[in-house]
């Protein structure tokens, strides 16, 4: 009410102001009245409006589904301001509107369009309102700005400008982000190349990230565990220091390594480590660099971008560029010529230097905290350009699983820490090279082996066809879990040696890993 009386008084005084004013300018400026009259009175009316107003815009409508991350903060910080816990409105809304929550599973409330709620914050009145943008019509970088974009106004008298600018709105967005924090449910998101008609090159698509892997259920060498959760802590908690140097807050890793040995499960451990959204980067469907730069503008804080296969995603583009830019006589080029207009419609045209630049440039002076994962199983293909520290910061590199490895396997799918086997098996896997995906498979239940120990443990007491947890396995089936396996790692040994006698005769030197030895 305060705000309106006043608000009242200062519009008459202006419309007063203006009436008196208007013969004077009429009859000196009559080409120019219009112009300096509305001067005038804009003047006027900031001189004597006591209240000051802050405008929240989403980020420009170039947002495919969801708002920007000042939006989405505020929207927190309103949403714990105006409801209860059980969603009860605490302010007297006539209106609502419902948005998706954190987890897509469910809808949260927040005041319509037009619905003003007053929160005072240390004895100061702030006056929040919710808006929708007109239709405009117009196209801000090839994307028209959608009718239902929106922003949040921030009103407050002008007296408390320092400590709105100095405190409250950085109160709004540290309450905004720990809300958020606490609430936030994984994503994983996913890039969709959607047809030109929609006026959208590309969007990310996204799902609950329900991986549950952590660390400690990474079969690695523990030393290099702690190392990578270490770093990841620094640089979660870096921001200061990322500042002060005047570095972007991002940071890259290269995870390399023999397919099976971990690489998407790391980035799941790291990812619920620190709570970060994952974003997978096809880059194969990305039409552009325009489009890349588009996308990868569109992540949001608290994430690691993440490209598998970097090797081949480069060979491909590589190859399909050199394919349709190969010489080629007239005749051909009449011939293919309506072919390669629709590849080109079809096929990506990213460059290795529009992703270096990605990497240093566009992307990492929008924001920050952001991870870069990229993941391949041939390091020794990839472009030095691409590797070097300040683009890839650590490299990780995934080896065939030691025993070390096995022992944290065998707790996590058998539940046990030691058993009489454990010595034949450690034997048996420092003269073989396997994967952890190799060993997963040998100590989950297969359905033939289930039906076979369910046929010989049918009076057992206790016995399920799938155990529902680690605790419930029998002893029976982790009996059979490990002969089965020492049996698989003996045929693997067995075959190895073959291996090594054949290229020994062949005059090979017997190297059958690419590059990558086993370690420890
Ligand atoms: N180090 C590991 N610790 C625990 N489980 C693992 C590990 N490595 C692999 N696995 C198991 O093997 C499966 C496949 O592993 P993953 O996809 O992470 O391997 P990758 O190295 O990314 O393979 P690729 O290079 O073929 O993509 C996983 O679902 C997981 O169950």
């Amino acid at each position: 009410m305060e705000m309106i009386w006043e608000k009242l008084w200062a519009g008459l005084a202006t419309i007063t102001t203006l009436i008196l004013a208007l013969p004077f300018f009429h009859s000196y400026l009559p080409n120019l009245v219009d112009y300096h009259i509305l001067k005038f009175a804009s003047k006027l009316f900031r001189f004597l409006n006591p209240y000051v107003e802050i405008k929240f815009p989403d980020d420009h409508g170039r947002r495919h589904f969801k708002s920007s991350d000042l939006d989405t903060v505020i929207n927190a910080y309103l949403r714990e301001a105006c409801f209860t816990d059980d969603g009860a409105c605490s302010q007297d809304f006539a209106h609502l509107r419902a948005t998706p929550s954190y987890d897509g599973a469910d809808v949260d409330f927040i005041m319509n369009d037009g619905e003003e709620v007053i929160i005072v914050h240390e004895g100061v009145k702030f006056w929040w309102s919710s808006h929708k943008n007109p239709p405009k019509g117009t196209c801000i970088y090839k994307y028209s700005v959608p009718e239902d974009s929106r922003y949040y106004r921030l009103i407050y008298h002008r007296r408390h400008d320092v400590f709105a600018r100095n405190n409250y709105i950085k109160h709004v967005l540290t309450e905004g982000n720990a809300i958020l924090d606490g609430q936030r449910k994984l994503k994983l998101f996913t890039n969709v190349r959607s047809d030109s008609r929609s006026g959208h090159c590309a969007y990310w698509s996204r799902v609950p990230f329900n991986h549950r892997t952590t660390f400690d259920m990474l079969a690695m060498d523990k030393e290099k565990k702690r190392e990578i959760k270490q770093d990841l802590e620094c640089f979660s908690q870096g921001q200061e220091y990322y500042e002060s140097v005047g570095k972007p807050w991002k940071r890259g890793y290269l995870l390399y390594g023999p397919p099976g040995t971990g690489k998407s499960t790391m980035i799941a451990a790291m990812a619920n480590f620190l709570k970060y959204d994952v974003y997978d980067l096809e880059l194969t469907s990305v039409k552009d660099n325009t489009t890349l730069r588009q996308l990868l503008i569109e992540t949001k804080r608290k994430s690691i971008v993440v490209i598998e296969d970097i090797d081949c995603t480069l060979q491909d583009l590589c190859i399909k560029r050199k394919k349709t830019g190969s010489e080629k006589n007239e005749d051909e080029e009449k011939t293919t010529k309506a072919t390669i207009d629709k590849d080109d419609k079809e096929e990506s045209k990213v460059t290795l230097s529009g992703l270096l630049n990605f990497i240093d440039g566009v992307w990492s002076s929008c924001g920050g905290e952001r991870i870069l994962v990229f993941t391949t199983n041939h390091k020794e293909k990839l472009d030095p350009a691409l590797l070097r520290r300040g683009r890839m910061d650590m490299h990780i590199k995934m080896s065939y699983c030691r025993f070390e490895g096995f022992q944290m396997l065998a707790k996590n799918y058998l539940g046990i820490d030691t058993h009489r086997s454990f010595s034949e098996i450690k034997n048996l896997l420092d003269s073989v090279e396997i994967t952890a995906a190799d060993l997963v498979e040998s100590l989950m239940p297969k359905s033939g082996s289930i039906k076979q120990l369910e046929e010989e443990d049918r009076n057992r007491e206790g016995w399920r066809l799938m155990p529902k947890s680690a605790s419930e396995i029998s002893d029976h089936f982790i009996n059979s879990c490990l002969d089965n396996l020492i049996k698989f790692l003996e045929e693997k040994r067995k075959s190895m040696s073959e291996k090594k006698s054949v290229d020994g005769a062949s005059g090979c030197n017997g190297e059958i890993t690419d590059g990558f030895k086993p370690t420890n």
